[in-house]
C-alpha cells in the first residue's frame, strides 16, 4: 500500500487550454486540498472554476503541469485505475441531474449498478444513504415527484454511494432558495464530518464559502488570486476580486451626511458587542448569523476610523474591518 498523502488534492503548475481557445481556463495553478478539509473554491464566471471540477474528476487533462489526487497522479492512471478513482470522487451538480424516468432509489443505486453490484445490496445501500439524507420515505417517488431542496439530497445520497473519499459539490446550493441552501450546506458538512470525507464546495457566493468552509482558495481569470483559512481571509481580504466577492450582497441604504457603510465580521450579536458599536455611533442595517461569527453591515460616521483600530482595545472581538 502506498502511504496517504496528506493531501487530498494536489495541484501543481497546472494549466489548461481548451481547444481553440487563446486564453488559459487555468494557469499556472499551485493549490493544495488537505486530506479532511472543508475548502472552498471561489470566483466570479469564468475564474475556470468548472475546469477545475473537471480536472479532479478525470473528464478533462491537464495540458501542462501536474494534478495528484489522493497522492495519485491523474495523468498516469491507466482505465482501470480512472475508474476507480472516479467511484472514490462524488459530485454533486447544480441542476441536480438526476433521471426523470427513474425513481429515486432507482437514480441513487445507478453508480451501483453500472459498476455491477448486485440489486439486492445496492437497494440496501442506496437506502441507507437516503435515510442518512432525510429522504427514507421518498424512494418511489420519481424527481418531478420533489422539491429542488430534496432533489439535491438525492444527488447528495448517490454521489455518497460508491463510498467517495472526495465530495465535489459544483455550485450545490446556487439553484435553490436561501432556507433550502442553508439545509443543503448542513448536510454536506454533517456528512463531511461523520464520514471524513475532503469537501470541495465549488460557488460564486461569498455566503456559501463563509456557511461551510474551513478553507477557501480564490481563483481569477484562470489563476488562484488567494487562499487561506476562511476565517482569515473573510476577515482580511487581500486581493480585489475577494473584495468585490464580500461586497456582492451590500444593502442598499440612504446615507446620511458624512456617513459611510462597513461590512464587519461581528462575533456575535451579544449585549457587550451591541453597546460596543453604540458607544461608536455604528448603526447596524444587515446581520447574518454564520458559523464564522456574524457577517454584519454598519453605517458608521465618515470620521469614524478604522473600526478594527477602534474595537480592538475594547477587548470584545478581533474585529475584522472587510471593506469600506
Ligand atoms: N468547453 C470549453 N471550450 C472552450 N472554452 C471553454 C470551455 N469551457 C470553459 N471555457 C472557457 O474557459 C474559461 C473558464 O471557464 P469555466 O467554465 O471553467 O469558468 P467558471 O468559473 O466555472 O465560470 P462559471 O461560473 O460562469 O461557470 C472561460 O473563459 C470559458 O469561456
Amino acid at each position: 500500500m502506498t502511504p496517504l498523502s496528506p493531501a487530498a488534492l494536489q495541484f501543481e503548475s497546472v494549466g489548461k487550454t481548451y481547444p481553440g481557445q487563446s486564453v488559459p481556463a487555468l494557469s499556472d495553478l499551485t493549490l493544495t486540498v488537505a486530506r479532511g478539509s472543508r475548502t472552498g473554491i471561489i470566483g466570479r464566471s469564468g475564474a475556470g472554476k468548472s475546469t477545475l471540477v473537471r480536472l479532479i474528476s478525470g473528464l478533462e487533462t491537464p495540458d501542462s503541469g501536474r494534478l495528484l489526487v489522493q497522492g495519485q497522479d491523474v495523468t498516469r492512471l491507466d482505465r482501470a485505475g480512472q475508474r476507480q478513482r472516479q467511484a472514490r470522487t462524488g459530485l454533486v451538480f447544480q441542476h441536480f441531474n438526476l433521471l426523470a424516468q427513474r425513481t429515486v432509489l432507482g437514480n441513487v443505486t445507478l453508480p451501483l449498478e453500472l459498476a455491477g453490484q448486485p440489486r439486492q445490496q445496492r437497494e440496501q445501500r442506496a437506502l441507507e444513504l437516503l435515510e442518512q439524507v432525510g429522504l427514507a420515505d421518498f424512494a418511489r417517488r420519481y424527481p418531478a415527484q420533489l422539491s429542488g431542496g430534496q432533489k439535491q439530497r438525492v444527488g447528495i445520497a448517490r454521489a455518497l454511494v460508491t463510498g467517495p473519499d472526495l465530495l465535489l459539490a459544483d455550485e450545490a446550493t446556487s439553484a435553490l432558495d436561501p432556507e433550502t441552501s442553508a439545509g443543503i450546506l448542513d448536510l454536506l458538512t454533517r456528512l463531511q464530518s461523520e464520514r471524513d470525507l475532503t469537501l470541495v464546495i465549488v460557488t460564486h457566493q461569498m455566503e456559501v464559502v463563509r456557511a461551510a468552509t474551513t478553507h477557501v482558495a480564490v481563483l481569477d481569470r484562470g489563476r488562484l488570486v488567494e487562499e487561506g483559512p476562511t476565517r482569515t481571509l473573510l476577515a482580511q481580504p487581500q486581493h480585489d476580486v475577494t473584495r468585490a466577492l464580500l461586497d456582492a450582497h451590500r444593502p442598499q441604504v440612504q446615507l446620511g451626511a458624512g456617513e459611510v457603510l462597513r461590512h464587519v465580521n461581528l462575533p456575535d450579536l451579544g449585549a457587550p458587542t451591541l453597546a460596543a458599536l453604540a458607544r461608536l455611533g455604528a448603526r447596524l442595517v444587515q446581520a447574518e448569523a454564520h458559523p464564522q461569527g456574524v457577517d454584519a453591515w454598519l453605517v458608521v460616521r465618515e470620521d469614524a476610523g478604522d473600526l478594527s483600530t477602534l474595537l480592538r482595545p475594547s477587548g470584545i472581538w478581533t474585529p475584522t474591518q472587510v471593506s469600506a
